[in-house]
Formats: structure tokens, sequence, C-alpha cells
């Protein structure tokens, strides 16, 4: 009987004007530790988890026992263990990496032999926009574009030479919720502007010229205008971040969190002055994850 490791790092999306097609994997993990065995067992380490009454209700065997369902295959049983550091509900892209859990749990337990495509494919349509589960997939900063029934576009960008900073609050907001408060439709002359902001903010940041790049992160009109009422200090953290020197601030994928994109080594001083001000906030540093989901045995595995 086989055991391994599998890593989902967390994401943030959207990244301002990137609205559904910009992902940013980030330094926090979901980890299951999977042993084969008899019979299915569930086991939870993290208070940060949802609570559940039984394996088959659990959201990852849920996802993984219809991946495997949709190749034709069984998913043998196994003891999973599950380790999280990705907050729920807070626009840090948990769903995603619980979505994604799932499905290279099917592709391990089931021999699925699923590419990159096919992972992105399956967790779109669950997820049902594919920045977050593109990011969590593929690690750094990625660029998707989905036509519904079509295969999904993705590009990764090179290493962006800046801190990332994340400013998370002690509540919880739904993505559908979210998205809820967003209009249906944008005018011609909206769609047009938008998509200039959104193409010269990538333009500038595969130029390293970050100024300008946080200038038009901060500039987004397909999301940001309709939800920064509902984002807690949404103006405030903007405003004092740029004060402390960050290029851009932005609402990470649906909120509440915020993230600051800030000059390299400057993230650990502009964590402690933000801190100061928003002391009931989580304010971190955190790392751009590149590598992405990854499964090692446990030898691999760095306790
Ligand atoms: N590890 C997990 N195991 C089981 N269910 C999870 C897990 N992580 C997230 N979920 C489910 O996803 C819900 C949160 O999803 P939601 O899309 O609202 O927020 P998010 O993914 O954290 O934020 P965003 O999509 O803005 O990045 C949780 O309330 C829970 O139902
Ligand atoms: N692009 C998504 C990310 C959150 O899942 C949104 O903003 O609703």
């Amino acid at each position: 009987m086989s055991k391994f490791t599998i890593t989902i790092p967390a994401s943030s999306a959207n990244i301002g004007p990137g609205f559904d097609s910009f992902g940013l994997s980030l330094g926090l993990y979901l980890r299951l530790t999977v042993e084969e065995q008899d019979t299915w067992e569930v086991k939870q380490l993290s208070n940060l988890l949802p609570a559940f009454d039984s394996y088959e209700n659990h959201f990852i065997y849920m996802i993984a026992e219809e991946t495997a369902n949709h190749f034709n295959k069984q998913l043998p049983a196994c003891k999973l263990t599950i380790e999280s550091s990705i907050p729920l509900a807070r626009g840090l892209g948990s769903s995603a990496s619980a979505v994604i859990a799932g499905i290279e749990l099917a592709n391990q337990l089931s021999h699925l032999d699923l590419s990159i495509s096919e992972k992105l494919q399956l967790a779109t349509a669950k997820e049902g926009h594919p920045d977050n589960v593109a990011a969590s997939i593929i690690g750094g900063f990625v660029v998707t574009a989905y036509t519904e029934n079509e295969t999904i576009h993705y590009c990764k960008l090179d290493s962006l030479d800046m801190d990332m900073v994340t400013f998370i609050p002690n509540v919880e907001l739904k993505t559908t919720a979210s998205r809820n408060v967003l209009p249906e439709q944008y005018s011609r002359k909206q769609a047009a502007i938008a998509s200039s902001i959104s193409n010269l903010f990538i333009a500038a940041l595969i130029n390293k010229q970050y100024d300008l790049a946080g200038e038009m992160m901060e500039k987004d009109l397909f999301h940001e205008p309709y939800r920064s009422s509902i984002i807690p200090n949404y103006l405030a953290i903007k405003q004092k971040a740029k004060q402390f020197g960050a290029y851009g601030t932005v609402i990470s994928g649906a909120g509440p969190t915020m993230i600051a994109f800030v000059p390299s080594g400057s993230g650990e001083q502009i964590v402690g002055k933000m801190q100061e001000l928003f002391p009931s906030y989580l304010i971190q540093k955190l790392e751009v994850d590149n590598d992405g989901v990854q499964v090692s045995t446990n030898k691999e595995v760095a306790e």
C-alpha cells in the first residue's frame, strides 16, 4: 500500500484588472497525506478546515470520486490526513485548493495520468473561473483566457521581482456573495477602457515597470468599484500601503483579503507599519509559490 503527499498552494486572483483571468500562487498550503488502506478514513489536523460529518460528504472526497467516475475508474479507499494554512472564504483560493486536492487525489489513486491542461479544465468546470485554479496548479503568476466549452489557454509569467503583502481580516466573505454585487453587463466603452487598463498592467509587469503596473493595478473597472463597499477598510488599506511605498494594493480574489505588490526587500517593513494601523488584521509577507501542486512520496516531504 503506498503513501504519498499532495501539496496545493493558496492563490490570489484578479490582481486588480484581471477579473477571472489573473492568478498568483502564494506560499500558504493545503496538504493531504494519503495512505492506501481497505476503508476510507478522513482526519483533519487544522482548525482552518471546514467541519464534516462523514467521509462521503467531505468536499475533497466528493471531487475525487466525481473525477474518477468521469473517467470510468474506481477510487480506491485510503486514509486522508488533511492540514491547511489557507484561511477559508478570505479571497485566498481555499475552494480552488480543495478542488485541486480532489482532482489530484483521483489522478494518483486511480492512475488517470492527467495533463496540466486536463486538470485545469476539470478544476475550472468546478470553480466556474480559471484564475485561482490555474495559479494553484501551475504556480507563479498565471494569465488565463477562458471561453465556455473551449480549451483554457494560459501563460505563466517570469518571476516577479517584488514582495507580496496580504491583509487578512477576521471575517469571511463567500465568493458567491461577492460575485452577486457585480453587474451582468458592461458597455462597449466600459469594456474597452477596462481591458486597456488590464493590458497595460500586464505589459508593465513584463517590462518590470512596477510603478506603472501598480498604478494600473489600482484602476480596475471590472469588479473593484462594485466590491469596494463590502471590503472592510478598502480605501484606508490602499492609501496607507501606498504611503508606505507599495506599488499597488487590490482586493485578493473576491475578498475580503487585500494584497499589495511592494518593492522587493520592503515587505517586512511595510507589514510592521501596517500591522500597527490595522491590529485586528493578520498582515503577512507571503512568498510566491512557483511550483504549483506537488505530489511526493513521504521521504521527499520536508517535515
Ligand atoms: N480544504 C477544504 N476542504 C473542504 N472544503 C473547503 C476547503 N477549502 C474551502 N472549502 C469550501 O470552500 C468555501 C470557501 O470558498 P469561497 O470560494 O467562498 O472562498 P475562497 O475560495 O476562500 O475565496 P476566493 O475564491 O475569493 O479566493 C468554504 O466555505 C468551504 O465550503
Ligand atoms: N475571479 C474570482 C476570484 C474568486 O474566486 C472573483 O473575483 O469572483
